[in-house]
C-alpha cells in the first residue's frame, strides 16, 4: 500500500499560497548575512531570529543569520530542506495562535561536521555579529571559577587540535580564522541564562587561548582581544521544546509541514548591554533595549523567572506535576512560590536595583495553561543553574541575618529528585546521573547534600549553619514529610 502524503514541506515556494500575514515582514530573498548564531535551538529561532526579521523590515540590511549547530544537525537538515524558513507560533494564555513565517536564517551549516565552514562564516568580512544559545551545559566552564573546567578532555581534545566539538572551541577556531583574514572588529552576544554573560564567555575565550600551544594561543588571543567585544545580554521568552502536536497543529493551519516550527509565549524582551565593536541590527527599534549596566535587569531575570520555574520543576515533579502550568496551579506549590518570591526573591532582586514584578504577574506568565513547557525540561543541569537562581539570593539573604528557608527548601527539592529512583523521576543529562547515582547511595540527607557540595560549591556558603545545612534539614523534611506535607508547612 503507497505511503499517504503528508502536507508539502514549507519552502520559498509556499510563500505564495500561505496567508498574507503569516508572511508578512519576511527579508527579501537574497538578503546578506550579517549574523552566525550557534546553537539554533527552539529558543534562538524564536527570539533572536524574530528580532532580527523584525529590524530587517524595519531598518533594512544585510543581517541574515547563518545558524550554525555545535552539536547535532537535525535542526540543520530542516533548515536546508526549507530554504531556512520556518514558523512561530505565539500562543497566548487564552490559547490563541499568532503564526508566522521567518526567514531570517539565510544559511545553515553544522559547526561539528562542517568545521571550515562554520569558520568561513565566522571569518567573514559581511559577518558583524556572532550570538549563541547553547545552554548552560555548553560553556563546559566551572562555576566557581569562571573558567573552562579544568578536568574537560571534550575542551583539552578541541585544544589539541581536533575539528572542535565544544561551542567555545568553535567560536575561538572561528575567531582565528578571522585574525588570519585580518578581520575587521566583531561583537559576540551571549544570549543563554547565565550571569554576566558576556564577561564569562570573553573569559572562557581566554582560558581557550591559554591551552593552545604559547606561540598560537598568546597572539591569537591579543588579537581576539582587542578585536572583539563580548556584551551581555538578558533574554526573556518561554519558549518550550516543541511537541509532535504543535508540528501537527501548523501543518493544519497553514497546509505546510515545517519540522522546524517553534511555539512560544507572547511576551518577549531582550536587554543588550551597548558595547558593540561594529555594526548591528536595528534591534532596538523592535523592542529590544541597549543599556550600559546589565546587572538590575538579570538579577530580576534570573531570581525572579528562572528562580520561580527551577523552584516549580523541582517541588512540582515531587509532586507528581509534569507542565509549568500544573505546578504553578498546584494548590499546595502555590502559595510556596508566591512567599518564596514575595519573601526571598523580589527583594534580593530589588536590593540590586532591579524593579521585580507582582509575583501573581510572572505566575501568570508561567502558568499559561496552553504552553506545555515540560518541568522535567527545567530541572535539567541544576548544577550549573540554581547557584545563580536560588543560592545566591539566598546567601544574601543568610548575610542580612535572615533565614532563606524557602529557597533552601526548593534547592532540597532538586536534591530530593536527584535521590529518587531513575524509574520514579525523569531521565537526566549525564552529568546529573552521575551526581545522582552518588546521592541514591548516601546514606541520610546530610550526607546526600555534602556529596552535592563538592558539585555545587555555592551551598558551602554562610560560614556557621550555611546553605549547605539548611538545605539538609530541607530535604530530611522533604523525606520525612513528602513534598505536599513539607510546602505545607513551609507556606501555609
Ligand atoms: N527556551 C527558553 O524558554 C529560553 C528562554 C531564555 C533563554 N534561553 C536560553 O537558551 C538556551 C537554549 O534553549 P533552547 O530552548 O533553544 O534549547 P534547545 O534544546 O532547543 O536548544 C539548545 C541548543 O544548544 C545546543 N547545545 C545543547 N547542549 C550543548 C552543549 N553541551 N554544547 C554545545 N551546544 C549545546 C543544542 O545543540 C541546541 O542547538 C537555554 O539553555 C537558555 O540559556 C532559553
Ligand atoms: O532554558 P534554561 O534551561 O536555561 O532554563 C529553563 C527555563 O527556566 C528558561 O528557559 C525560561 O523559560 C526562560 O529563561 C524564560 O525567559
Amino acid at each position: 500500500m503507497a505511503a499517504m502524503a503528508g502536507p508539502p514541506r514549507l519552502t520559498r515556494a509556499a510563500r505564495a499560497h500561505l496567508p498574507a500575514d503569516t508572511v508578512r515582514g519576511l527579508p527579501p530573498e537574497g538578503a546578506g548575512v550579517g549574523i552566525v548564531h550557534l546553537g539554533p535551538g527552539a529558543f534562538h529561532r524564536a527570539h533572536q531570529a524574530v528580532f532580527t526579521q523584525e529590524a530587517m523590515a524595519a531598518e533594512g540590511g544585510d543581517w541574515a543569520i547563518c545558524a550554525a549547530a555545535a552539536r547535532g544537525r537535525a535542526v540543520v537538515d530542516a533548515l536546508r530542506a526549507q530554504d531556512g524558513l520556518y514558523t512561530v507560533t505565539e500562543r497566548a494564555a487564552d490559547g490563541a495562535d499568532r503564526v508566522r513565517v521567518v526567514g531570517a536564517v539565510a544559511d545553515a551549516v553544522s559547526a561539528r561536521d562542517e568545521p571550515e565552514r562554520f569558520a568561513v562564516a565566522v571569518a567573514a568580512p559581511t559577518t558583524h555579529v556572532v550570538t549563541l544559545t547553547v545552554t548552560e551545559a555548553g560553556y563546559r566552564h566551572d562555576p566557581a571559577t569562571g573558567r573552562l573546567a579544568e578536568d574537560d578532555p571534550e575542551t583539552a581534545a578541541d585544544a589539541a587540535g581536533r575539528p572542535p566539538r565544544t561551542a567555545v572551541g568553535q567560536l575561538v577556531r572561528g575567531l582565528q580564522a578571522r585574525s588570519r583574514l585580518g578581520g575587521t572588529p566583531l561583537t559576540v552576544l551571549s544570549c543563554d541564562n547565565l550571569p554576566a554573560n558576556g564577561r564569562l564567555l570573553r573569559g572562557l575565550v581566554e582560558s581557550f587561548c591559554a591551552l593552545l600551544p604559547e606561540r598560537e594561543g598568546g597572539p591569537l588571543w591579543e588579537w581576539i582581544s582587542a578585536h572583539t567585544a563580548f556584551c551581555g545580554t538578558v533574554v526573556d521568552q518561554v519558549v518550550p521544546a516543541t511537541t509532535p502536536a504543535d508540528v501537527d497543529r501548523v501543518a493544519a493551519a497553514l497546509g505546510y509541514r515545517d519540522t522546524a516550527a517553534v511555539v512560544g509565549e507572547a511576551y518577549r524582551s531582550w536587554i543588550i548591554e551597548d558595547a558593540f565593536a561594529g555594526p548591528r541590527p536595528a534591534w532596538e527599534r523592535v523592542g529590544a533595549r541597549l543599556v550600559a549596566d546589565l546587572a538590575p535587569y538579570e538579577t530580576v531575570k534570573l531570581r525572579c523567572v528562572n528562580a520561580v520555574h527551577s523552584a516549580a520543576a523541582c517541588l512540582g515533579l515531587l509532586l507528581g506535576a509534569t507542565t509549568v502550568s500544573e505546578a504553578v496551579g498546584h494548590p499546595a506549590l502555590r502559595p510556596f512560590l508566591v512567599a518564596l518570591y514575595e519573601r526571598e526573591l523580589a527583594p534580593s532582586a530589588a536590593a540590586h536595583g532591579g524593579a521585580p514584578p507582582a509575583a501573581e504577574a510572572v505566575l501568570a506568565r508561567l502558568g499559561n495553561p496552553h504552553l506545555r513547557h515540560r518541568l522535567a525540561q527545567i530541572a535539567q543541569q541544576g548544577a550549573k543553574k540554581l547557584p545563580q537562581r536560588l543560592l545566591a539570593p539566598a546567601a544574601e539573604h543568610l548575610a542580612t541575618g535572615r533565614d532563606p528557608r524557602l529557597a533552601c527548601l526548593a534547592v532540597a527539592g532538586w536534591a530530593r529528585l536527584l535521590r529518587l529512583p531513575p524509574g520514579e523521576r525523569p531521565a537526566l543529562e549525564a552529568g546529573s546521573e552521575d551526581i545522582a547515582a552518588g546521592l541514591a547511595a548516601a546514606r541520610g540527607p546530610r550526607e546526600a547534600v555534602d556529596l552535592l557540595r563538592v558539585h555545587v560549591p555555592a551551598l558551602s556558603q554562610g560560614g556557621g549553619r550555611d546553605l549547605g545545612d539548611r538545605v539538609a534539614d530541607a530535604l530530611a523534611g522533604l523525606e520525612r514529610e513528602g513534598a505536599e506535607g513539607a510546602l505545607r508547612a513551609a507556606a501555609p
